[in-house]
């Protein structure tokens, strides 16, 4: 696989909605955790898929706590917050939404409203050091630790995104599809679009999740993550494809990472071109860029040769992508600006 894109994919403006802070740890950074903590005996083989390799979804999920391992105090999230926002910006990433689920640790005393209040940090000294990207963040709840802590997280990201004039803009809900189940997250989920956080969801990133799938989508949310198994022809149904067209639900679809986790067989299977073909809003996105290895111009331009898109037709889908963001309608019409401004040098 090629390590870097083209020329042009680079160049293009992007738009990134769907990055988890931990998955998108690039190798250089992890280098500097692991020299921080050699105690540990954590190799890269440990943090990362690469290229030609694939895992099941279950030993993904075991590379994330590997990584949780080496980043455990407020000097690690500032460094790796940093770095992952340098490194989309390096790639052409104009506007960035980075998620990432608040975590206590005892032993560095690491608290979750320390751990946000880093992240915000980050974006702060990111933006004061000229770093050529907009950045917002979504707080993400765990399905794994249930109600409780789902609702404890809806609460903090409330706090934040009033005391962040904006900068946190949302929810996201992830972590192990075959942990837990929605109902239990639905009143927090609930509370929290009420307060006026937009919704991010994985939904029906592995299949028999349609029940929940269908709970989730009467929310309804203001963004499906992966929503592989939603379509007849994956074992969803016609009911739930309605019921995402009806409401206009923009997709995040993350290809390396389905591929590389498994949950779909190989890049020309990919349900995107289910969704694009018909017209309905998608976002390229990248997921966890430093697990899976790729990056996002990577991304668009795998994207681009397995399904015959021309440039013309990858830069249309990287400027809807500014319309499926949560940024303020100002900010959007800024993006946009530039979009147009930027348009003659990159689609020469
Ligand atoms: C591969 N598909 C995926 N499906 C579901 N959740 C995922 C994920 N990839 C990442 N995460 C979620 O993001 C966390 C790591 O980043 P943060 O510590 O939050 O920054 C993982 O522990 C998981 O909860
Ligand atoms: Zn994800």
């Amino acid at each position: 696989m090629e390590t870097e894109a083209d020329a042009f994919y680079r160049e293009l403006p992007k738009v990134e909605l769907h990055a988890h802070l931990n998955g998108s740890i690039s190798f250089a950074t992890i280098e500097k955790l692991i020299a921080r903590k050699p105690h540990l005996n954590i190799g890269h083989s440990m943090t990362a898929i690469q290229s030609g390799q694939r895992r099941t979804l279950e030993e993904c999920f075991q590379v994330f706590k590997v990584i949780h391992q080496l980043v455990d105090s407020e000097e690690d999230i500032l460094m790796v917050a940093k770095d992952v926002i340098k490194e989309f910006a390096d790639d052409g990433v104009k506007y960035l939404e980075l998620r990432s689920t608040p975590r206590e640790e005892k032993n560095t005393g690491l608290t979750k409203k320390n751990y946000v209040e880093t992240i915000i940090e980050a974006i702060h000294q990111c933006k004061k050091e000229g770093v050529d990207t907009e950045v917002r963040f979504l707080v993400a709840v765990d399905r794994r630790n249930g109600t409780e802590v789902a609702m404890e997280t809806v609460k903090l990201a409330e706090e934040f995104m009033l005391s962040t004039s904006g900068l946190v803009v949302g929810l996201d809900l992830s972590g192990d599809p075959t942990v837990g189940h929605g109902k239990d997250l639905l009143p927090a989920l609930e509370k929290a679009k009420h307060s006026g956080l937009k919704l991010a969801l994985h939904m029906s990133e592995v299949p028999s999740q349609m029940e929940e799938s269908d709970l989730l989508l009467n929310i309804p949310p203001h963004r499906i993550g992966h929503g592989t198994f939603l379509h007849p022809e994956m074992g969803g149904s016609q009911s739930l494809v309605d019921k995402v067209q009806k409401n206009n639900i923009p997709l995040e679809l993350c290809l390396t990472s389905n591929v590389k986790g498994q949950t779909v067989p190989s890049y020309s299977q990919h349900h995107f071109p289910y969704w694009y073909q018909s017209g309905h809003p998608c976002v390229i996105c990248t997921d966890d860029k430093g697990v899976f290895c790729t990056n996002l111009s990577l991304e668009y331009q795998r994207a681009a040769s397995t399904f015959g898109l021309s440039h013309e037709a990858m830069w249309k889908l990287s400027q809807q992508a500014i319309d499926c963001s949560f940024a303020p309608d100002a900010l959007k019409d800024q993006l946009k600006q530039r979009w147009t401004k930027l348009r003659p040098a990159v689609l020469r």
